[in-house]
């Protein structure tokens, strides 16, 4: 692997028990790429991000990570399910546990991770709730919450499975204006699988649509222009 490359994932195939969710995919993804995500439901995105973070062994090719991504230098934001809304721990907690993976054998954490967790929740702007509890906050607090968390564990790659879930529609904006700062001016590459394509696709910079029809993958504009991306704009926002 090249020094700039995190994932590079060749001749990829990846499913279930017999069954082949993704065929013959080739990726790579590169420091400060920002790379969205597209496809219909069960087109098997989320299965594809399992394969990325190294959840799921792919059926035949291979999946190359950077070292310091294999020892779990990945931010993840998952699919917020109900039960995990009602998580009994503060904020602070819950931003901390992003550091989970560098806490090793020890058991407390560090002085330098809780400033690290502080300043990520100073980050998304959510400081001041740092001593409340997780449950009693909405949806879009909760989520600006886990976005600190998964920075806690973010070196250089955040990966995000419909990150705007839930939210109202100045929340998905502000996230999405987190996002951005974030990639163009930390220089972190974030990889997000999305529905909500129009606003989505005004801070991404590639595009991977997986359709029943193959796949697509490039920047946004040849996206836009492409037989995949023209039927998204007449259907689109
Ligand atoms: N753990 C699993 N075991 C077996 N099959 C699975 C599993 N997870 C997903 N699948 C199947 O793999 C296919 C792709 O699912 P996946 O969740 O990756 O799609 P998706 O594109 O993320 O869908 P959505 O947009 O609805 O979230 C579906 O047919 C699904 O039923």
């Amino acid at each position: 692997m090249e020094p700039h490359e995190l994932i590079v994932c060749r001749d990829v195939s990846l499913g279930y028990e017999g069954q082949t969710v993704l065929s013959h995919l080739n990726l790579t993804i590169r420091d400060g790429d920002y790379l969205c995500i597209v496809g219909d439901n069960g087109s098997g995105k989320s299965t594809l991000l399992r394969g990325l973070l190294g959840l799921l062994a792919p059926q035949s090719g291979e999946i190359l990570r950077a070292p310091e991504l294999e020892r779990g230098a990945v931010g993840y934001l998952p699919q917020q399910t109900r039960a995990q809304r009602d998580f009994p721990a503060t904020v602070l907690e819950v931003a901390l546990s992003g550091c989970l993976n560098q806490k090793g054998s020890r058991f407390f954490y560090t002085r330098a991770q809780k400033s690290q967790a502080l300043m990520n929740l100073g980050k998304l702007g959510v400081l001041e709730w740092k001593d409340k509890s997780y449950r009693e906050l909405s949806g879009g607090q909760q989520q600006r919450v886990l976005l600190a968390r998964a920075l806690c564990a973010a070196g250089r790659l955040l990966i995000l499975d419909e990150p705007i879930t839930g939210l109202d529609p100045a929340a998905a904006q502000d996230l999405y204006k987190t996002l951005s700062y974030l990639n163009t001016k930390e220089g972190m590459a974030i990889v997000m699988v999305t529905h909500d394509l129009g606003p989505a696709l005004r801070s991404a910079r590639s595009v991977l649509h997986i359709g029943q029809r193959g796949t697509f993958l490039g920047p946004v504009a040849d996206y836009l222009a492409s037989p995949q991306g023209r039927r998204f704009r007449e259907v689109g926002p």
